[in-house]
């Protein structure tokens, strides 16, 4: 199989006056596991489902693998998407629920049977062709979604949300599971998630998106050492922000560092003096409030065994090296 891009194209879409998506442009290489992430009600499934078919924009254009599919149908698009709640019907068994679709394709008989089987196969599910969705583990019938929407062998792969209905272990499991067979395939999949650890480990590049707008395109590594913006340095990981000659700088509380005070101040980066005024400790590191004038900064500092706990008001110096320092839009 040859991967194909996705090209939107200064996409806008409103319900009524309610505008959803605005101005959206973006590139998904082929081959790329794409993730769109934000906060619920940002516009991620509005615009998945816009690439699948389901949903139409008032302006722009979408293409896939540079054929402009505006106003084609989803059923000849060559997507295939897998839905949040799985949609699997009850009644059917395993099997007849993954030829489903292909029994809407009007393809021969045996070619359903081995790409049934082919497909079962590639999701773990080799041996599980008759049971019914009713007794099967919540994990198992995502990947029955998952290996119906794989036997229609589409271009490009859509998830919404798919591992939320999975208990936390599972889900860090599944991510793995999905990423591994992404690669196999090669296959072009946009993966909408509002859980920021969910698109970091698992997606090549991930647009962030807040109020239909997308707010940075990057890797993973982009958006957590280089947000743009005061909304992604908050939503990818967490970011203390503090106002710096009218300018916002923001930095990591791992980048922080604490000395009891009185300490001298350090030439380079950000010195600020404060007090404990919270600690919890969260195993590997203690995470400190300081309280820094009217506003709060927090450092995770490495524990160790050999480091007493610095005491909630005890007066401390903050520093930041200059290098762990970013300047935000
Ligand atoms: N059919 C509709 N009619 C009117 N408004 C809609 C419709 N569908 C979605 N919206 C609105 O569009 C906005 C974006 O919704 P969307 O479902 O795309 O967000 P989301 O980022 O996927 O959020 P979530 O994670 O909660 O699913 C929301 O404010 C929502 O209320």
């Amino acid at each position: 199989m040859n991967p194909v891009g996705v090209d939107i194209r200064n996409v806008a879409l409103a319900y009524g006056t309610t505008q959803v998506l605005r101005d959206i442009t973006l590139s998904i290489q082929p081959g790329e596991f794409f993730a769109l992430l934000g906060p619920s009600g940002s516009g991620k499934t509005t615009l998945l489902r816009l690439i699948a078919g389901f949903n139409q924009h008032q302006h722009g254009e979408v293409l896939i693998g540079g054929k402009d599919v505006t106003g084609t149908p989803p059923w000849d698009r060559d997507v295939g998407m897998v839905f949040q709640n799985y949609a699997l019907w009850p009644h059917m068994t395993v099997a007849q629920n993954v030829a489903f679709g292909l029994e809407e394709r009007r393809i021969p008989r045996d070619r359903i049977r081995e790409r049934v089987r082919a497909s079962l196969d590639l999701v773990g599910l080799a041996g599980y062709d008759a049971r019914r969705p009713g007794q099967l583990s919540g994990g198992q019938q995502q990947r029955v979604a998952l290996a119906r929407t794989l036997a229609i062998e589409p271009q490009v792969l859509l998830l919404d949300e798919p591992l939320s209905n999975l208990d936390a272990k599972l889900r860090v499991q599944t991510r793995q599971e999905l990423r591994k067979l992404q690669q196999r395939l090669g296959i072009t999949t946009i993966f909408v998630t509002h859980d920021q650890e969910e698109a970091l480990t698992t997606c090549d590049r991930i647009a962030v998106m807040d109020q239909g707008v997308i707010q940075q395109v990057g890797t993973p590594f982009e958006l957590f050492d280089h947000p743009v913006n005061r909304f992604v340095a908050g939503f990818v990981g967490s970011a203390n922000i503090v106002q710096r000659e009218g300018r916002d700088i923001a930095f990591r509380p791992h980048a922080v560092t604490l000395r009891k005070a009185p300490a001298p101040v350090q030439a380079e980066g950000l010195s600020l003096e404060g007090e404990i005024a919270a600690v919890e400790f969260l195993g590997v590191s203690v995470r400190y409030d300081v309280q820094v004038g009217p506003s709060r900064v927090i450092a995770d500092v490495a524990h160790s065994r050999d480091l007493a706990p610095l005491a909630i008001g005890t007066p401390v110096v903050i520093g930041v090296p200059a290098s762990e320092l970013r300047p935000l839009d």
